[in-house]
C-alpha cells in the first residue's frame, strides 16, 4: 500500500480552470521524491490534492489506502503536513513557539508524544533562539522554516515542502537536506517541490517532472537529468555538472562534480 497514490487524477478551479490533466503517482513510506517543473506546470494543485485542500474533479487520491473523499482535510492534514509555498499564508500567531505548539495543542496530541516532536522540530529548524519573537519579525527565509517546523512537530507520515529552497542561502539549504536526512531516517514520506536541480541531485533519487499539467516523467534523477527530450519539454535546464559531461562528451548519468572529476581523472589516464 502507497503512503499517497493519485489515480488519474485531474483537477479544474471554480471557474473551469484545468490546472491538473490525468496524473497518476504514487509514493512509499520512507521515499524522498522531488517534483520539479516550469511555473504554472500544476506542481503546487497536485500536492494540495495530496492532502486534501483540494478534492480531484476526477480520478481518486488515496492516503495509506484510504479515498480522500471520505475524510475531511482537518483528518488528512494529521497524516499529510503541507508547507506552503508563501509562510505567510499559514503563520498568525503571535510568536514562534505558539506556532509551533498551536496544531499539536489543537489536536489533543498527548503531551509527552507532542514535545518529543516539537524539541526535534525547533531543533532541526535552528529556532532555539527565536522562540519569543514574532514571526513577522523574521525575514521570509527564516519564517519558511517556522512553517516547516510546525508541520514536522504535527508528526505526520507524509510531509510536503513547497518550494523550500526559495531565497535559501547556504545555511538554509544545508538545514533543509538536514531536515529531509533526519525525516526520512524515521521512515516519513517526504515529497518537495523545487526550482533548485543541484538541491534536487544532491538529496533526491527519485524525480516526477510535470509540464503543462501532466506529469511527464517520473524516474531516476540520473536518467531524467540525461534526458534532453525531458528537459526541453520541460523547459528545464540541465544542471552544469550535467551540461558540461555532455558538452565533453563524457558517459550519460554524471550528476554529481565528483563523478565529473573521477570521468575526467580517466579520460586524463587513456589520453
Ligand atoms: N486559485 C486558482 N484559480 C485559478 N487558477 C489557478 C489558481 N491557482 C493556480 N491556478 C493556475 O493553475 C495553474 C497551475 O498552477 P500551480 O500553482 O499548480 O503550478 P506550479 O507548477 O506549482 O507553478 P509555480 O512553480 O509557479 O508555483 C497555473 O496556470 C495557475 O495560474
Amino acid at each position: 500500500m502507497h503512503a499517497i497514490e493519485l489515480v488519474d487524477v485531474s483537477f479544474s478551479y471554480p471557474g473551469g480552470f484545468q490546472a491538473v490533466d490525468h496524473v497518476g503517482m504514487g509514493f512509499d513510506a520512507g521515499e524522498a521524491v522531488a517534483i520539479v517543473g516550469q511555473n504554472g506546470a500544476g506542481k503546487t494543485t497536485t500536492v494540495k490534492l495530496m492532502n486534501n485542500l483540494f478534492q480531484p474533479t476526477e480520478g481518486t487520491v488515496f492516503v495509506q489506502g484510504k479515498n480522500t473523499r471520505d475524510f475531511s482535510t482537518a483528518q488528512i492534514a494529521r497524516k499529510v503536513g503541507y508547507v506552503f509555498q508563501n509562510p505567510d499564508d499559514q503563520l498568525f500567531q503571535s510568536s514562534v513557539e505558539k506556532e509551533v505548539i498551536y496544531s499539536p495543542k489543537m489536536n489533543k496530541v498527548p503531551e509527552e508524544e507532542s514535545k518529543k516532536w516539537i524539541d526535534l522540530a525547533v531543533e532541526l529548524c535552528d529556532l532555539e533562539d527565536k522562540m519569543e519573537l514574532n514571526p513577522y519579525d523574521l525575514p521570509l527565509s527564516i519564517r519558511k522554516f517556522v512553517t516547516i517546523a510546525c508541520v514536522i512537530a504535527m508528526n505526520p507520515d507524509v510531509l510536503i515542502f513547497d518550494e523550500p529552497t526559495a531565497g535559501q542561502d547556504l545555511h538554509g539549504l544545508n538545514l533543509l537536506a538536514r531536515i529531509i536526512e533526519v525525516l526520512q531516517g524515521r521512515g516519513k514520506t517526504i515529497i518537495t517541490i523545487t526550482h533548485d536541480m543541484d538541491f534536487v541531485l544532491e538529496h533526491f533519487r527519485r524525480v516526477i517532472v510535470m509540464a503543462d499539467k501532466r506529469k511527464i516523467a517520473d524516474g531516476d534523477a540520473r536518467d531524467i537529468f540525461w534526458d534532453m527530450e525531458i528537459m526541453q519539454k520541460a523547459s528545464l535546464k540541465q544542471p552544469p555538472v550535467c551540461s558540461l559531461a555532455r558538452e565533453l562528451g563524457l558517459a550519460r548519468g554524471i550528476v554529481t562534480q565528483q563523478e565529473l572529476l573521477d570521468a575526467l581523472g580517466q579520460t586524463a589516464d587513456i589520453v
